[in-house]
C-alpha cells in the first residue's frame, strides 16, 4: 500500500523538506498546457500521480519520489535554486526565467513556437521592431533577443491574453506562444520575422550541482516512455536469403532478432521500427517477399 503526503491548503513546496531523505524531488506543472500531459507521461513511466487537481504534493514511496505541483513558470526557479532536484517545464519558460537550470531531456509534448506578431500586413521583419512597443508574457526572452540583434524597442510585460494588447492600444506588436495560430487569427494578427524559439516540455536540472544519482533511474524510465511512444514492434516472416535486403529497410536499434521457422528456407524476424512511416515500411517489406507482417505497440521499454 502506498502512503501519501497530507494535503493542506498551505502545503508549501518545501513541506517535504527533510521528511523523506533520499527521495528525488520533482516539480510538475500544476495547471495549464503542460500539466495533464506531464502527469500522463509520469504515469506511463510507472510513477504515482495525483487524482485531485487541488493537491500540491504527493509522495510515491514505492519509487522514492516526491512530486511538487507548481506553476509551470515558477518551476525553473525552484530547480535553479536547488530547492527541488528536477522539474518538468517549457523550454521557453526556462529561458525566460534566467534561472540557473539546465535542460536535461526534451519530452516531445507541449510543442510551440515563440513568435512576433502584429496587425495583418503591417510588419515583415524583426528590423521593423525598432522603436515599437512590444507586449509579451516572456519579457526575458524578448529582451535577450532584442539585445542580441541590437534592436531598441520598449517591452511591456503582461500576464496573458497578450493578443488583445494591440487593439487596446498598449502595444504595437506582441511576442507570444503560437501553437495552432488560431488565437492570433481571431485577433486579426499575423506572425512575422524569424522564430524566436522552438519550445516543448523539457526536464530540467540544477546547473550548480550534480543531479542526485536517483535521477538516472528517472531519466531511463522517461526515455523508455519516449521510445515506447515513438517506436512499434514489427514481426514478419521472410526467406532467409532476403534478410539482408529487409534489414536495410528496417535495421532496428540493435539489429533484428532472426529466429528459425519450421518452413524450410524461411525465418521469423522481430525488429523495433519508428511508428512514423511504419505502414510504408510494411508495403516495402511485402514487396521484397515478407509475409505475416505484424505491428504491435510497445507498452514500456528500457533500452
Ligand atoms: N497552446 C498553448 N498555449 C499555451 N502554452 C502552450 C501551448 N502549447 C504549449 N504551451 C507551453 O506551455 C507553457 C505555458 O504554460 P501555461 O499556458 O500553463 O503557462 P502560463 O501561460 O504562464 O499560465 P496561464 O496561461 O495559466 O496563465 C509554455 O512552455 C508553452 O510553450
Ligand atoms: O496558437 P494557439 O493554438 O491559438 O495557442 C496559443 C495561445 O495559447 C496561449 O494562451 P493561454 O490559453 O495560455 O492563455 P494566456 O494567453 O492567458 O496565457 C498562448 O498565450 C496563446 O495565446
Ligand atoms: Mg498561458
Amino acid at each position: 500500500m502506498v502512503s501519501t503526503s497530507s494535503t493542506t491548503e498551505n502545503a508549501s513546496p518545501t513541506s517535504g523538506n527533510g521528511a523523506n531523505p533520499g527521495y528525488l524531488r520533482i516539480a510538475v506543472p500544476n495547471k495549464g498546457a503542460l500539466s495533464e500531459a506531464a502527469s500522463t507521461m509520469l504515469r506511463e513511466a510507472g510513477y504515482r500521480q495525483r487524482d485531485d487537481s487541488k493537491r500540491l504534493t504527493l509522495i510515491d514511496d514505492d519509487n522514492g519520489v516526491e512530486f511538487f505541483y507548481l506553476r509551470p513558470r515558477d518551476i525553473a526557479l525552484y530547480v535553479g535554486e536547488g530547492t527541488l532536484d528536477i522539474g518538468i517545464t517549457g523550454r521557453d519558460l526556462l529561458h525566460d526565467s534566467g534561472a540557473k537550470a539546465d535542460e536535461a531531456l526534451p519530452l516531445g509534448f507541449g510543442r510551440s513556437r515563440f513568435r512576433f506578431a502584429g496587425p495583418a500586413g503591417s510588419y515583415t521583419s524583426v528590423e521593423d521592431l525598432a522603436g515599437k512597443r512590444i507586449a509579451t508574457s516572456y519579457a526575458g526572452i524578448v529582451d535577450a533577443f532584442l539585445q542580441q540583434r541590437g534592436i531598441e524597442a520598449t517591452v511591456t510585460r503582461l500576464d496573458g491574453a497578450v493578443e488583445s494588447s494591440i487593439q487596446l492600444g498598449v502595444a504595437d506588436v506582441i511576442a507570444d506562444v503560437v501553437e495552432t495560430g488560431s488565437t492570433l487569427r481571431q485577433a486579426g494578427l499575423e506572425i512575422f520575422g524569424d522564430t524566436i524559439l522552438e519550445s516543448e516540455a523539457v526536464v530540467i536540472t540544477c546547473a550548480r550541482r550534480e543531479a542526485p544519482s536517483a535521477f538516472e533511474t528517472f531519466r531511463r524510465r522517461i526515455e523508455g516512455v519516449l521510445v515506447a511512444r515513438s517506436y512499434v514492434m514489427m514481426d514478419y516472416d521472410i526467406r532467409a536469403q532476403d534478410v539482408p535486403a529487409a534489414t536495410e529497410l528496417a535495421p532496428g536499434l540493435e539489429g533484428p532478432t532472426v529466429s528459425p521457422l519450421h518452413r524450410e528456407g524461411w525465418v521469423a524476424v522481430r525488429v523495433m521500427v519508428p511508428r512514423e512511416g511504419s505502414q510504408k515500411l510494411m508495403d516495402d517489406l511485402w514487396a521484397i517477399g515478407a509475409r505475416a507482417i505484424l505491428l504491435t505497440d510497445i507498452h514500456a521499454c528500457r533500452l
